[in-house]
């Protein structure tokens, strides 16, 4: 029996085909992975899925029975339910609050309320008080609360989207740990990730999209990688993470730390020379993410300078880091990246946008920046809220490398970005070393850091490792977690 069976799934939007005839089942107890490169039709095909799009054409059936009406959102919380990268959960409420909204009747009773809390949290294994506010919680944390909530109000088949992209190492794995246990009690899950080594980890099952198509379902031992990226991009060949091994780069200073503390961080002293690249790696509370948002502006040292070409940069300002050199790629694409009613166009010349007296050479720039970083889109002029998220966030690296920066800080570059993209953005860092430029990267993914001429590893704020380029990915992780 399939936990949920979709054929013949079409989806438009005006002129762009986001689904064109698509199949997908899940069989009960199943682990299956939904795979493509960006703006192939995945986060459409959930929202087909979890009953918030009618599909154009096409059904939808769970455990054989035909889904419920679009209307109708209570039958649809009993049958499916996705936990997405940006929680849905309202943060100003307790956990308790949460795990039964929309639940309650008209009557809310708040001492009997928290007491069925509490047992639920406790069955599902999950430690975390029910007065809690969700605000509160680690993304760890809210995730489980939302695989908990959709458990107890009776669905058995769980998407996860993108689930590890905001997770640690060690995090990772204990949401791997559950997915397997709750696979043996039968629970199926439908897991989206552009990180192929989770999809072989963790999925029994794995579907491929390509350009709104279904192109291959097949069990995921005895697929080869190859073959699986070659089903996502529809070439044959690996992928070529450029990694910048015969860069030159001179003894030229270009970024410079002194002292630097702040939130989370302690007496960071760092020089970037003019074509080099450094990684900054570290757990979630490592403070990596706290410095480089110090370095580009968005938050205030507590001590410290940060100097651009010997010149004192002032704290605090983002506009004044980016007048000094500054360019960054931000932690969060959805608050501090991009606005979502602007065109391609607008958003990728954000930080120049005064330099652009015609409209046509606006245009042009926004054609280019399409061609340049392989974003899927119709043209410059289509708003950003438009595009799939990994399209999104090519955008973003578009508008921080628009202004020529002497200096590029980059927060998680690749997130949601697919295999092949992720090789066209990081030959773009490579490309700007080797143009004389400084850059950060702050990541924990390996490829990311592959690019980088050393790492430097923070834990607890300081910085208590650095490697060159020689270094193995063991020893990394190792020291990322602190147990070097
Ligand atoms: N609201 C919308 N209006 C117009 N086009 C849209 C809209 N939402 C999605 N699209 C288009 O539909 C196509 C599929 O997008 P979708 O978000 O499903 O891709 P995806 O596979 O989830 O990509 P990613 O890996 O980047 O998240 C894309 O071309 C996208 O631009």
């Amino acid at each position: 029996m399939n936990a949920v069976e979709a054929t013949g799934v079409t989806v438009r939007f005006g002129r762009t085909v986001a689904l064109d005839d698509v199949r997908i089942s899940v069989a009960e107890g199943d682990t299956h992975a939904l795979v493509g490169r960006n703006g192939a039709g995945k986060s459409t095909l959930v929202s087909v899925l979890t009953g918030m799009r009618a599909p154009d054409a096409g059904s939808v059936r769970f455990s054989g029975v035909a889904a419920p009406g679009v209307a109708d959102r209570a039958a649809w919380r009993e049958k499916v339910a996705c936990v997405y990268q940006k929680s849905t959960a309202v943060p100003e409420l307790s956990v308790a609050e949460n795990l039964f909204l929309n639940r309650q009747g008209p009557l809310v009773r708040w001492k009997a309320l928290r007491r069925r809390a509490a047992d639920l949290l406790e069955q599902y294994g999950v430690a975390v008080h029910p007065d809690a506010r969700v605000a509160d919680l680690t993304v760890e944390q809210r995730q489980l609360v939302e695989i908990a909530r959709a458990l107890s109000t009776g669905a058995r088949l769980i998407i996860l989207d993108e689930p590890t992209a905001q997770l640690d190492g060690p995090a990772i794995e204990r949401l791997f740990d559950r997915m397997r246990a709750l696979r043996a009690a039968g629970v199926s899950f439908l897991f989206i990730s552009h990180h192929l080594q989770e999809v072989y980890e963790v999925c029994r099952t794995v579907t491929v999209y390509r350009d709104a198509r279904h192109v291959l379902t097949a069990p995921v031992a005895g697929l080869a990688r190859a073959e699986l990226i070659e089903a996502m991009t529809g070439e044959a060949g690996g992928l070529d993470v450029p990694d910048g091994a015969d860069r030159t780069r001179s003894a030229q200073p270009v970024l410079e730390l002194a002292g630097l503390s702040g939130d989370a961080f302690t007496d960071v002293s760092l020089t970037v020379a003019a074509g080099e690249v450094v990684g900054l790696a570290g757990s979630a509370s490592s403070g990596k993410h706290e410095l480089a948002e110090t370095v580009y502006g968005l938050r205030s040292p507590s001590a410290g300078s940060v100097s651009v070409g010997g010149a004192r940069v002032r704290g605090g300002d983002v506009p004044a880091a980016l007048r000094a050199g500054i360019g960054c790629v931000p932690r969060d694409r959805h608050h501090q990246g991009l606005v979502a009613d602007l065109s391609i166009a607008e958003n990728a010349s954000m930080t120049v946008l005064s330099s652009f007296v015609r409209r046509s050479a606006l245009r042009a720039a926004g054609r280019a920046a399409i061609a340049d970083y392989d974003i899927k889109a119709a043209g410059p002029d289509q708003p950003v809220s438009d595009l799939s998220g990994g399209n999104q966030q090519k955008v973003v690296v578009a508008r921080a490398l628009a202004a020529d920066p002497a200096v590029l800080v980059l927060i998680n570059p690749t997130a949601g970005v697919d295999v092949k993209s992720k090789e066209a953005l990081l030959g773009v860092v490579d490309a700007q070393a080797r143009a004389g430029r400084a850059a950060v990267v702050v990541s924990d993914e390996l490829d990311d850091l592959r690019v980088c001429d050393r790492v430097l590893v923070l834990f607890h704020g300081r910085v208590v490792a650095e490697f060159d380029r020689s270094w193995r990915d063991g020893e990394l992780i190792a020291a990322i977690e602190g147990m070097s």
